[in-house]
């Protein structure tokens, strides 16, 4: 049978309601991913944007410096405060997203960290495909006012359990990079995201089970908590969908953290079920995923 995740892996995902205050979002997602790491979870995932409110007029104001890596304390405490966490609860942990700014550009990002079980950094991604969109009467947010896209896909290595893909919320709108991670071997894609009441009921879930049988993969959608006092209203509903596509997890609008155990056999099975993998006909269309690493 074959291997993408090397042994069983109890996965949480921190639905997290956070607010206007840095210190007090940092401090709450501690409390949060601590809670997790005490029920037996090997991965903890944070929501987009998990140190500050959700909105273009706010990155700016909430952005750190990252680079050079590390960056010191006055640059970026989220990066330090997720690396501490990380050792504390001795787990590996997707830092969600926090906005970016690069010095030497100037440019802004929406990045992701992500931290090994003794709080080294092991991987970032800044957010590929922006939030541009317009829904008249509903929803209009134009991320690209003030962010750049980032330039890479996201494949990292735990090296206990094996690879995942990570992207960020809009991006999960685009297959290619899940097809990408999958086709090089990952077991899990991770989308920090705050999709909106609007979107939300329309596409959120559809698009976290349509990732999964696309590829085969387990994929975990971690939101924040719906905030009504906040301008922009989350969606909520984190979930993890399994290899199959079964929504085997699924958060409400509030605050709350859920979890999944992930195995091998639900990915082996149904690739061995239903070989999508093997059965491509890249003679037809071009192979997405070559020449990627
Ligand atoms: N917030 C996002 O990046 C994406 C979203 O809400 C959507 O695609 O809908």
């Amino acid at each position: 049978m074959a291997t993408f995740l090397k042994k069983p892996l109890k996965l949480a995902l921190v639905q997290l309601a956070s607010g206007v205050d840095k210190t007090v979002n940092l401090s709450h997602a501690r409390s949060k991913v601590l809670e997790a790491a005490k029920a037996g979870a090997g991965l903890i995932v944070l929501p987009e944007c998990f140190n500050s409110p959700y909105g273009t007029n706010f990155f700016p104001k909430y952005a750190e410096t990252l680079l050079p890596s590390p960056p010191t304390i006055e640059q970026s405490p989220s990066f330090h405060a997720l690396s501490a966490i990380a050792a504390e609860a001795n787990a590996y942990l997707i830092g969600g997203s926090i906005p970016e700014l690069e010095p030497s550009t100037q440019k802004y990002y929406n990045t992701s960290l992500v931290f090994s079980p003794t709080g080294a950094l092991i991987g970032t991604h800044r957010k590929t495909h922006l939030f541009d969109i317009d829904i008249p009467g509903k929803i209009q947010f134009k991320e690209s006012d003030v962010l750049s896209p980032g330039n890479k896909l996201t494949v990292i290595d735990l090296p206990e359990y094996g690879k995942i893909g990570l992207a960020i919320c809009y991006d999960i709108r685009f297959p290619e990079g899940a097809m990408i991670a999958a086709r090089q071997g990952a077991f899990l894609l991770v989308y920090p995201g705050a999709f909106n009441t609007t979107t939300g009921p329309l596409h959120w879930a559809l698009l976290g089970r349509a990732r999964a049988v696309d590829n085969q993969s387990y994929v975990a959608l971690c939101s924040p908590a719906r905030d009504l006092d906040a301008a922009y209203h989350a969606y909520g509903h984190t979930l993890v969908a399994d290899p199959s596509a079964n929504i085997v997890s699924e958060a409400e609008d509030k605050e709350t953290i859920i979890y999944a155990d992930l195995d091998n056999d639900s990915i082996a099975n149904i690739r061995s079920g239903i070989p999508i993998s093997t059965q491509r006909r890249f003679d037809l269309y071009p192979d997405v995923s070559a020449g990627q690493k």
